[in-house]
């Protein structure tokens, strides 16, 4: 039988892994659930530039607004979770409920942070779950329309690490069928090391350029003092994933991601919470900075700077909230 999928979140990083999927499933097979861009999706399909895949590439999967609309094209293969990983109310696994009706239904965050699965496997325990570390640098410039630059990986393990084995099968499954619609995915026994590499970069990013309205590159020259603090704050996340026992993610990984990134020519990456910040949109404070703060507090690991980089994305999210009504 052919494969369908879900896509619950149709932004920069569903819309990118939709487009590689119906590269080997039918679009009419990928039902994509969006919000604030259902219009321009229904109308006009999604539109992609990416600088790996080609420019003006088109995808026209179904479209809908709401999960419920989705289970009526079910059921479903794979539900792929490209929300942000923020809470809300329903929360997002349980609206997820109309569509995971299948025992082999397999569910995959493609999601950064840490400690944001938990939810998921206590409502389908049953079901394959499978934890990533999306490497897609992608921002949606206009409703529908993603430019995608530089980069693509996915590293993909199940949650927990120790799942039974037919779902370490399912997250094996998932890898090839990413790899067959030309993207770079790699399995990983334990995926938990890979969400902490990405985090010593989004934890420090993300909130240091949404609260500063600057791109990386644009925030490390901003002024003699920036390199020193951006160091500082991964060396308090590296502390914390070191006591929690990922003693790859060292201050070293973290010169060499400030290196990397001095390499690069102005302005430089749009992290995906100074996207939101921009747009006013409430952001994944608690995926990046709560939950690691949380680890720190277990571990007795001092985090000075974090807590301060908490407290003020955390009032900045907060004001979206008040002036939106919020969506969420
Ligand atoms: N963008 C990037 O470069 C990268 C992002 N990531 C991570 O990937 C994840 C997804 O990020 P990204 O794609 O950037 O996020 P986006 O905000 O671009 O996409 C999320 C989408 O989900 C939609 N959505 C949220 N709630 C609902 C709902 N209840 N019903 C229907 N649609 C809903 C949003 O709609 P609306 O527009 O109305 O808010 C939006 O279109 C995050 O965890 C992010 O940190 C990882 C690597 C790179
Ligand atoms: C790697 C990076 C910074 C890509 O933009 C990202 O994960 C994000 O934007 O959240």
């Amino acid at each position: 039988m052919a494969l369908k999928i879900l896509v619950f979140g149709s932004g920069s990083i569903g819309t990118v892994y939709a487009y590689i999927l119906s590269r080997v499933v039918s679009p009419e097979n990928i039902v994509c659930v969006c919000r604030s861009n259902y219009q321009a999706g229904r109308k006009n399909g999604f539109r992609i530039d990416s600088s790996i895949f080609g420019r003006g590439l088109t995808l026209k999967p179904q479209v809908v607004e709401t999960v419920e609309q989705s289970a009526a094209f079910g059921p479903y293969d794979y539900v792929l979770v490209s929300t942000k990983a923020i809470s809300t109310s329903p929360s997002y696994p349980s609206l997820l409920r109309a569509v995971v009706t299948q025992p082999t239904t397999t569910i995959v965050l493609l999601q950064n942070g840490i400690d944001t699965e938990s939810e998921y496997a206590s409502m389908y325990p049953n079901n394959p779950l499978l934890s990533c570390a999306v490497y897609l640098p992608v921002t949606q410039v206009s409703p529908a329309v993603f430019v995608h630059q530089d980069l693509e990986k996915l590293h993909v393990g199940t949650y927990p690490a120790n799942a039974p084995q037919e779902h370490k099968e399912a997250a094996g499954e998932f890898v090839r069928l990413i790899a067959k619609g030309g993207g770079s995915a790699v399995l990983h026994d334990d995926i938990q090391l890979e969400r902490w590499t990405k985090l010593l970069g989004n934890a420090t990013w993300n909130p240091v350029c949404a609260l500063t309205r600057s791109r990386d590159v644009q925030f490390l020259r901003s002024s003699g003092h920036a390199r020193e603090y951006v160091r500082s704050v991964m060396y308090e996340i590296s502390s914390v994933a070191q006591a929690a026992g990922y003693k790859t993610v060292s201050q070293q990984m973290g010169d060499m991601h400030i290196r990397n990134i001095e390499a690069k020519d102005l302005p430089g990456n749009e992290p995906s919470m100074l996207a939101d910040a921009l747009s006013g949109r409430r952001m994944e404070v608690d995926a990046l900075l709560g939950n690691l703060l949380a680890r720190a507090d277990r571990h007795g690991v001092q985090t000075p700077l974090l807590r301060g980089l908490y407290a003020q994305i955390a009032a900045l999210d907060e004001s979206f909230g008040r002036r939106s009504g919020s969506k969420i």
